[in-house]
């Protein structure tokens, strides 16, 4: 089955940050058409694609402090922070359009978000991220998560959704490149295991611990 532009929340235009501040603060979740945009989609995508074959992506770990781990079973992906001088010059615009979003939250929603931080991440095949929230138990800095997509043609049937947990139900939202989640960051959400690699950016706005 080809890709379907199908999503069961509210799509909303890059760029259009009142519909982006309205769906946050009434159904918490919403996806970003266009974000990145295609050149930067393309840029990105082979950024990451040049990162894992050179082998400068290392494994994710869950938790944090004492709590830290690697736990392969649970969490697939391997990651690099977007701030990484190993990073591509892609990254750098794609770092400020996500500082500028944070300033349009915090003059919409009054959040009080002090930055924000971003890591590429590849999904081998068949790995996904067990049910978790991106909120650490000792810490709600992290108040909203955005992921951006940079897959290729993707294929539903390939599996890797985003499955969001949300008080109406779950949701699965395919990782279609050139498309942004975005959602409160205490939402339980999990990504399920694809047939293929699966490739994004993964953010959070946070406010100062
Ligand atoms: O890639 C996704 O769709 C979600 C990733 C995620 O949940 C995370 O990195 O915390
Ligand atoms: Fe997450």
């Amino acid at each position: 089955m080809p890709c379907s532009d199908f999503s069961p929340i509210p799509d909303i235009a890059t760029g259009d940050h009142d519909a982006l501040a309205d769906a946050l603060a009434t159904r918490g979740t919403c996806r970003i058409l266009g974000l990145p945009d295609a050149d930067s989609t393309h840029a990105l995508r082979e950024d990451l694609l040049r990162l894992t074959d050179a082998g400068e992506l290392s494994p994710a770990a869950t938790g944090r402090g004492e709590g830290r781990a690697l736990q392969p079973t649970l969490r697939g992906d391997r990651t690099l922070w977007l701030d990484d001088a190993r990073c591509g010059a892609a990254t750098g615009a794609f770092l400020a359009s996500l500082d500028a979003l944070r300033v349009a939250l915090n003059e919409r929603l009054f959040l009080g978000l002090a930055e924000v931080e971003a890591h590429y991440a590849r999904y081998a095949p068949g790995t996904g991220y067990a049910r978790h929230r991106d909120r650490f138990r000792d810490s709600d800095a992290r108040v909203i998560s955005l992921v951006a997509y940079l897959n290729d043609d993707w294929n539903i049937d390939d599996g890797g959704a985003l499955r969001l947990h949300l008080d109406g139900g779950a949701i699965d939202i395919p990782p279609l490149g050139g498309t942004a989640v975005c959602f409160r960051s205490e939402i339980e959400h999990e990504v399920l295991p694809a047939a293929c690699e699966r490739l994004s950016i993964a953010a959070w706005f946070r406010r100062r611990p």
